[in-house]
């Protein structure tokens, strides 16, 4: 059984198709350019063993000559360098504008090749197939692709909508503990600015999110799936709403990058950079009383971190001043209540210096 949230945008639109194993059935939901003759099924090998024999083999029977690209895994391959090969190996296939991507793993996978699709021969269609929590409640949805560099957190990067997004989330079965905690962050984050029944959840059964119980992971996942869907369809290229999406992430992207994108997992540092927009907000008080400690408190029960981080102040700053939403100054999303949160322009340094040395704790 499988359930399917359409992405409706102002001259497209797409599906997001949620269950388990849609990927076995990717021939069923994917709409494959008219003239395509080849697909670039970009994975890394983790995923590629585990998952990649039956995405091939549904591509396969589209008729599409199937060549496996595998990048090297971590996010510190979201890289310029990873980027550059990806173009090399299209160009030796030769990939040609009709023809497909496909991203096959994480959201370090979906975002590079997403943004190699975006750039390749000025845009080639793409099918997102994510297969972490993380990029099935969010990293595949939406069309935000890119990559890192050492300055800053997707400082290059393209808007590509994908033609579907297949989440199989048998797939998930196969997922590494800590890095299902991981996608669980985001997860949380769609709670604060949109959905508290996503929080409500989450506090009524951790253990089992945890534990990766396929009917809690589901409705995570549709839940996301929703969330996103709507604030893409309302603001695709993040000229206002969109950049609630962003919640946590001012400082959790530069908590990524001080610490050279190998300490934390992505999910971990939205974790930690949703604990200090909380004590930010509520210090402003602009957020409810209360939500540090409740932010804290689910965090914890993930077993996602809220703390023993020391920063350099002034390093942050820097690097919230680098951040694409900065105008002028900085701008970081905050949480009124659960499930209402606002972009705001007046975070004062002593009030994010204070948040980040709270960090510390
Ligand atoms: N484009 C967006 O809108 C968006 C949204 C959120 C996050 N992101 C980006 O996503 C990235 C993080 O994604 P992530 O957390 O998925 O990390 P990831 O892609 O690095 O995957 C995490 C790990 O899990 C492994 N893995 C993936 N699927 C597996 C499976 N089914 N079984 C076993 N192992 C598996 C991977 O090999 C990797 O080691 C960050 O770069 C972040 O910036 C993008
Ligand atoms: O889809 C969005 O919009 C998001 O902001 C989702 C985030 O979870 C994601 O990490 C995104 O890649 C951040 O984008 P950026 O514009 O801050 O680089
Ligand atoms: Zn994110």
């Amino acid at each position: 059984m499988s359930t399917t949230v359409p992405v409706r945008l102002p001259d497209s639109g797409y599906d997001i198709v949620v269950g388990a194993g849609v990927l076995d059935a990717l021939d069923d939901h994917l709409p494959v350019p008219t003239h395509a003759t080849r697909v670039a099924l970009v994975t890394n090998a983790t995923v590629g063993e585990l998952h990649g024999a039956s995405a091939a083999a549904a591509l396969e029977r589209l008729g599409l000559g199937v060549e496996t690209i595998e990048v090297p895994d971590g996010e510190q391959a979201k890289s310029l360098d990873t980027l550059a090969m990806l173009y090399h190996r299209f160009a030796a296939m030769p990939l040609r504008r009709d023809d497909l991507v496909a991203a096959l793993g994480g959201g370090v996978v979906g975002d590079l090749a997403g943004f190699a699709a975006a750039t390749w021969h000025r845009g080639v269609a793409v099918a997102q197939l994510p297969t972490t929590v993380l990029a099935q409640v969010d990293a595949a949805i939406g069309g935000k692709t890119g990559v890192n560099l050492p300055e800053g957190k997707n400082l290059v990067g393209a808007f590509h909508q994908p033609r579907v997004v297949l989440a199989d989330t048998a797939t998930l079965s196969t997922l590494p503990a800590r890095e299902l905690r991981a996608g669980l962050g985001e997860a949380v984050k769609h709670g604060f600015i949109a959905d508290p029944r996503v929080l409500e959840l989450l506090e009524e059964r951790p253990d089992d999110a945890v534990a990766g119980d396929p009917e809690v992971l589901t409705e995570l996942v549709v839940r996301g799936a929703a969330v996103k869907a709507r604030i893409v369809a309302a603001d695709e290229r993040e000229a206002g709403e969109r950049a609630l999406l962003n919640y946590g992430h001012t400082i959790g992207h530069a908590i990524e990058a001080l610490t050279d994108y190998a300490r934390y997992r992505h999910g971990e540092a939205v974790a930690l950079g949703m604990v200090a927009a909380a004590r930010v907000g509520e210090s402003m008080g602009m957020s409810q009383p209360g939500l540090t400690e409740r932010t804290v408190a689910l965090l914890d029960s993930l077993g996602l971190p809220t703390g023993g981080l020391r920063l350099d102040p002034a390093g942050v700053w820097e690097a919230l001043g680098r951040d694409k939403k900065a105008r002028g100054g900085v701008r970081m999303v905050l949480c009124r209540e659960p499930g209402v949160a606002e972009l705001v322009s007046d975070p004062t340094r002593a009030q994010v210096d204070a948040a980040v040395a709270a960090l510390a704790r």
